[in-house]
């Protein structure tokens, strides 16, 4: 049950000096910051800003070096970090390999009964899950495992509010991988919460949403809090400006493709059909940006999948390929291994000589990527200490540093901060320029404008193609829900 009144004075948290180093990391380096009963909070800031290491210290999960935290008028944190406090972590704190429900009963059985727990946490997954995503098809036994990313975040969410008593709530990047619609549900949810009176800290780089659903913006900077503002007075550029860095202009022109360019050898085929049922193919040509656009879950990541399993039944493709999944826990990094190692393994072949490794060409690549993206901890850190939009960028890196002619994107900037996502729509360019294929799925359909072509999915087929200054938004939404003929007319 939610707090229905205002029963405290002044804030609910007021973090003070906080400060927090992991080796010889400083994560967080001395922050001032208080949270209000009924608000919602945004945070902004770079990778690596330190975002999700304070997130940590208000949940009460890990203990800083010094300063303090002070949440209800308690500064220490029980066993299991302050109560009331819950949080939806960045990276999903959901174990694959169980059902929905065991993972809900896992994180909340201190409010379960004893008695037909199975039966109750089924129940109170549904229900909330229900109540906060309407008509989002997941059932209470469905492993998560067997969920597609999107779902996977939904249940996060659900399961972070499921509590007896939820006084802060705190959601880290909650809509990198949610459908357009997913998000709205969450943010009309976020507001009912916030008039019943429960605090909410939003995390994200999606500074449109961030304006839209919160009451005062916190900007963080190396490990502080650099300004505060109220929502109302400030403008995205303003917010853009605040975190640092300057604004990069990037060409959103995109193809302007001329017959001749249309006539290049094609890099990538797959067999379709249209919406109507005509055969139809998806084509790719060299130095070509293709988008694969449309709403999540039509069709995208199974176009970039059997491009990626290679030449067989009708696909073409070319063995030098590299691709870049969104989902990093689960196909993108190699948890094991450093960053030096992550993202060199795929360049390793070509930066031989006869066989024999360069590791001076090796370090020269490294130091190069983690220059130009700003993947904030070096070479020789584990890629598991690395912020997630900074692990993200690792993968990127990986695919552009190989020497692949075609590059899949399957939703490849989750978790990348403007200011890095601006100059990696640069890179994309750049290295279409120079004869690269680049075939791009994303959620956030304004990043196709970026594209030379796009073409908009439905269902697993193809509704319609857009090229150059045509893809909009509003064009891949009104194409994404055409009755079928007038789509593909
Ligand atoms: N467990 C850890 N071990 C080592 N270093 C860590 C650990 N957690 C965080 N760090 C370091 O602390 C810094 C802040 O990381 P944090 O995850 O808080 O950033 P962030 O602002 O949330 O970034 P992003 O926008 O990419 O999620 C980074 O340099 C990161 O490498």
């Amino acid at each position: 049950m939610m707090n229905k009144k205002v029963t405290d004075r002044g804030p609910l948290v007021r973090v003070s000096h906080a400060v927090k180093t992991y080796g010889p990391t400083t994560a967080l380096s001395g922050v001032n910051l208080h949270v209000n009963s009924g608000e919602v909070l945004g945070i902004v800031g770079h990778n690596g800003a330190g975002k999700s290491t304070l997130m940590r210290m208000l949940c009460g999960i890990e203990s800083l070096d010094s300063g303090s935290i002070d949440f209800a008028g308690m500064s220490t944190r029980g066993r299991n970090g302050f109560p009331d406090v819950r949080m939806a972590y960045q990276e999903g704190s959901l174990a694959l390999e169980l059902s929905v429900k065991d993972n809900i009963f896992m994180s909340s059985s201190r409010w379960m009964p004893r008695l037909h727990w199975h039966r109750f946490a089924a129940d109170r997954a549904s229900a909330r899950l229900n109540e906060i995503f309407p008509e989002n098809g997941i059932k209470p036994a469905d492993f998560v495992d067997d969920l597609p990313i999107s779902d996977r975040q939904m249940v996060e969410i659900a399961r972070a509010t499921i509590t007896d008593k939820l006084r802060l709530l705190i959601l880290d990047e909650p809509t990198e991988s949610l459908g357009r619609e997913a998000v709205e549900q969450l943010y009309t949810y976020v507001r009912k919460l916030r008039d019943q009176n429960v605090a909410i800290v939003l995390v994200s780089h999606r500074l449109r949403e961030i304006l839209s659903v919160c009451t005062r913006i916190a900007v963080m900077k190396d490990g502080a809090v650099s300004s505060i503002c109220n929502a109302e007075d400030v403008t995205e550029r303003d917010l853009f400006l605040a975190m640092g860095g300057e604004v990069v202009a990037v060409d959103a022109s995109g193809g302007h493709q001329s017959a001749n360019e249309a006539n290049r050898p094609v890099a990538a085929r797959v067999p379709m059909e249209t919406v109507d049922g005509e055969p139809a193919e998806f084509i790719a040509r060299e130095g070509e940006v293709v988008g694969l656009a449309g709403i999540a879950g039509q069709g995208q990541e199974r176009v970039l999948e059997r491009l990626w399993r290679g030449a067989r039944n009708d696909v073409e493709i070319g063995l030098k390929r590299a691709y870049v999944p969104g989902d990093r826990q689960r196909s993108g990094i190699l948890p094991l291994w450093n960053v030096a190692s992550n993202l060199t393994i795929s360049a390793l072949a070509g930066l031989s000589r006869r066989g024999i490794r360069q590791t001076d060409r090796e370090g020269e690549l490294v130091a190069n990527w983690i220059d130009r993206l700003k993947i904030r901890g070096g070479a020789a850190a584990a890629i598991t200490g690395l912020s997630g939009g900074n692990q993200q960028k690792v993968i990127v890196a990986r695919a552009f540093a190989s020497d692949a002619k075609t590059i899949l994107l399957d939703d490849p900037f989750r978790g990348v901060d403007i200011h890095t996502k601006a100059e990696l729509y640069q890179l994309i360019r750049t290295e279409a320029e120079k004869g690269r294929t680049i075939i791009w799925y994303s959620s956030e359909n304004s990043e196709m404008q970026h594209c030379d072509r796009a073409y908009v999915l439905r269902a697993n087929k193809i509704a319609g193609q857009l090229q150059g200054a045509q893809i909009t938004d509003e064009r891949i939404i009104a194409m994404s829900f055409a009755e079928a003929k007038d789509a593909a007319a």
